[in-house]
């Protein structure tokens, strides 16, 4: 299927936006009609979408409005769709390769989409005074459950604030490729030349100040963000601000800029195996108990590596901490689900009575 023409509903320059025959989304075209546009901008009353030649606004499907629709069936920034044959509304969500979300600030818990149908996501980290390894397993974490291939990106080396060698060795155990740049100069663009090939999808996420915008602007050999020492210093306000959030790199690899949404929250799905403790969990499947606590039982693997050396006790303890989030962001989940579902179960209630008041509409 692969080597057969694109279909004409794709434009030649959507492989320049990400489109490639061997996408989930590629697959799906062969069973539906309609132009193929890739989602850039999300808004309120709608999307921004590109067909590889053209950036223009579309409105949402009518059904999703409907506020029983889980956040994951609209589209989000990434997402491939089909338009209806006037170009002005989006028909269907195509299939997924990768979804990128986190759980939103806020005081209940709610998930938000952050990307879709990404290749890399470059976990981005200071070595600065700023470096917090948990806070990089924590993203490792979650860009492990959303299908995308996470890196980790520690900027300013320059600095030598941090003992890169120190870090360096905190982050082995991940099985993630970590990459040392200077973001503000290009030999960061060679560094990052593996994940840049043509038709590769990228986002970059990491704490405010780690130096996304910097690494964004070398990627693309420009300027194209103030970063923040420069925004800090502009008294004039006087903002080159581009609504574009997918970013085409020369090279041909396209970056989804996410402003607002760079920095992630677990949502509760993450596994513990995707945060680069396959081994922990490898060592704890030796214990004599299946639901050994690694606490008194006799015949504990955990324990006895402890105590041999053979764990870190350091990382044993990110470990249980990292344990302890994702627990908590679990619980989080299962009650909103249920509030969900509970939610469910009153409108159908209601709707219920209404017929039975009135009759069908
Ligand atoms: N020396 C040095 N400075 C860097 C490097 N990377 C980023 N910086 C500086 O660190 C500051 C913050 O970088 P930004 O690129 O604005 O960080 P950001 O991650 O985009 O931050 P937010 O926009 O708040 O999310 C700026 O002053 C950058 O010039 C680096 O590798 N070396
Ligand atoms: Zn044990």
């Amino acid at each position: 299927m692969s080597s057969s023409p694109a279909p004409p509903s794709v434009t030649p320059g959507l492989a320049e936006c990400g489109w490639r025959d061997d996408l989930p989304a590629a697959q799906a075209l062969s069973r539906a009609r309609g132009r193929v546009a890739r989602v850039t901008e999300q808004h309120r009353s709608g999307y921004k979408v590109t067909d590889g030649e053209y950036e223009f606004a579309v409105q949402s499907p009518s059904q999703w409005v409907k506020a029983s629709l889980m956040p994951e069936e609209r589209a989000t920034v990434g997402d491939w769709v089909l338009l209806d044959p006037a170009h002005d509304r989006i028909e269907a969500l195509l299939p997924r390769q990768s979804l990128l979300r986190r759980a939103a600030a806020g005081e209940h818990y709610k998930q938000q989409l952050i990307a879709a149908n990404i290749d890399t996501v470059l976990v981005v980290a200071g070595l600065d005074g700023d470096f917090n390894p948990r806070r990089l397993e924590r993203y490792v974490a979650m860009v492990g459950a959303s299908g995308a291939r996470p890196v980790i990106v520690l900027t300013k080396v320059d600095l030598q604030v941090q003992d890169a060698e120190a870090a360096l060795a905190e982050l082995a155990k991940l099985e993630v490729a970590v990459v040392r740049v200077n973001a503000r100069e290009a030999a960061a663009r060679e560094a990052l030349q593996p994940w840049l090939a043509p038709g590769q999808t990228l986002v970059l996420v990491g704490s405010s100040g780690a130096g996304k915008s910097t690494l964004t602007n070398t990627l693309l050999g420009h300027e194209r963000q103030r970063t923040g020492a420069v925004r800090d210093s502009d008294a004039r306000g006087r903002h080159t601000t581009t609504h574009r959030s997918l970013l085409r790199l020369p090279g041909g690899a396209c970056l989804i800029d996410t402003p607002g949404m760079r920095e992630l929250k677990l949502t509760g799905e993450e596994d513990l195996d995707d945060a680069g403790f396959a081994d922990i969990e490898t060592l704890a499947a030796d214990c004599k108990f299946r639901d050994c606590r690694h606490d008194r039982e006799p015949g504990c693997a955990i324990r006895a590596a402890l105590e041999s050396g053979d764990l870190d006790r350091r990382r044993w303890e990110q470990f249980l901490k990292l344990g302890q989030e994702l627990g908590q962001a679990r619980q989080s989940l299962a009650q909103q689900l249920e509030r969900r579902a509970e939610d469910k179960r009153l409108g159908k209630a209601l709707n219920k009575r209404l017929v039975d008041k009135y009759g069908k509409r």
